[in-house]
């Protein structure tokens, strides 16, 4: 019986959700009569070791998976399970993505200490993000607040907040599924107020090119909706040139729409995309619809890029 060896990170979050796609992948493998054990080795990237800089200073990209995508192709481990967010849009040579699970909720979320959603935090309330993408758009909405950057794992946000360094934090709300702690979260923040991180509440599982047995496996474990629908927001992103600490959002979702022809209903996907200067006074956003994930990524992005986009996301990397 062959052993997969599943890297990951030490943080709670990243054990958490690799554990949870071991149970499924193990319930998988029994329902079509495979035989395959799992087992988890942990992997210190360089985003775990350098938590008292803003991430945009050590260059966000890919900064919690290279060192995993290395012992990969190393042969020290088979797979990974990243958070899609957290995902560069290229993959090293020789690795491939096996499989996208079905995405859980993609909105952030709010937790405060007195329960206050977001209308009613007190005017001037110094909420905490670590995000340009979540600050641009409460500023937006919310210029009175003091927003203030917090980092760490979310159980030390979260305890950060508890003490009074902050009287709201924002999160994302699949994590804190993840790890049991849904109870904490105060409100949802709508994603016409706060539209998502590119792939956020989903996930991706990285593997070997070659290792066609565990490709077979991971096949049966992706989710299409999921699959197409990340792959827009990705393809957007790419377009942009943008890592995860660019003020970028997109959020997209599958419809099903009667063509009011002989095609009869059709999966459309519709995608929205958003960049925003980092003070909130500008808030560009677009949408469109299509069949294609690729080039819709490519049109609302050109539709971003002719309203000034390039410009703000310029001024953000200068
Ligand atoms: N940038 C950190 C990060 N990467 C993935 C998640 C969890 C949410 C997800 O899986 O999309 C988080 C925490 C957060 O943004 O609150």
């Amino acid at each position: 019986m062959r052993t997969i060896v599943v890297g990951s990170r030490q943080s709670a979050l990243a054990l958490t959700q690799t554990g949870q796609v071991i149970d499924d992948l193990k319930r998988l493998a029994k329902e079509h009569g495979l035989d395959y054990d799992f087992t988890v080795k942990k992997i210190v990237t360089k985003g775990d070791r350098i938590l008292d800089v803003t991430l945009s200073k050590v260059g966000g990209k890919g900064l919690f998976v290279k060192e995993i995508e290395q012992a990969m192709l190393d042969g020290e481990i088979d797979m990974a399970v990243h958070s899609m967010k957290d995902m560069p849009s290229v993959l090293p040579e020789g690795l491939v993505s096996g499989a996208v699970p079905a995405r859980k909720d993609p909105r952030d979320c709010l937790i405060s200490k007195e329960g206050a959603t977001l209308d009613d935090l007190p005017q001037g309330a110094k909420v905490g993000t670590s995000s340009l993408r979540r600050s641009s758009q409460l500023k937006a909405y919310r210029p009175d607040l003091q927003i203030d950057w917090i980092r760490g794992n979310i159980d030390s946000r979260i305890r950060k907040m508890e003490e009074g360094e902050f009287q709201a934090i924002i999160l994302a709300t699949a994590g804190l599924q993840r790890m049991g702690w849904e109870d904490r979260i105060t409100s949802h923040l709508p994603v016409e107020i706060s539209l998502p991180a590119v792939g956020q509440g989903a996930l991706g599982i990285e593997c070997r090119e070659n290792d066609s047995e565990l490709l077979h496996l991971l096949s049966l474990y992706n989710d299409e909706v999921t699959a197409r629908t990340v792959a827009a927001e990705r393809k957007f992103l790419s377009e942009l040139n943008g890592g995860c600490q660019v003020p970028i959002g997109a959020y997209a979702i599958l419809k099903n729409v009667d063509t009011g022809d002989s095609r009869g209903e059709q999966n459309v996907i519709q995608l929205t995309g958003m960049v925003g200067s980092p003070d909130g006074e500008i808030i560009l956003k677009e949408s469109a619809e299509g069949t294609d994930p690729e080039s819709l990524g490519v049109e609302v992005a050109a539709k971003l890029k002719a309203k000034g986009a390039e410009k703000i996301l310029a001024q953000v990397r200068g």
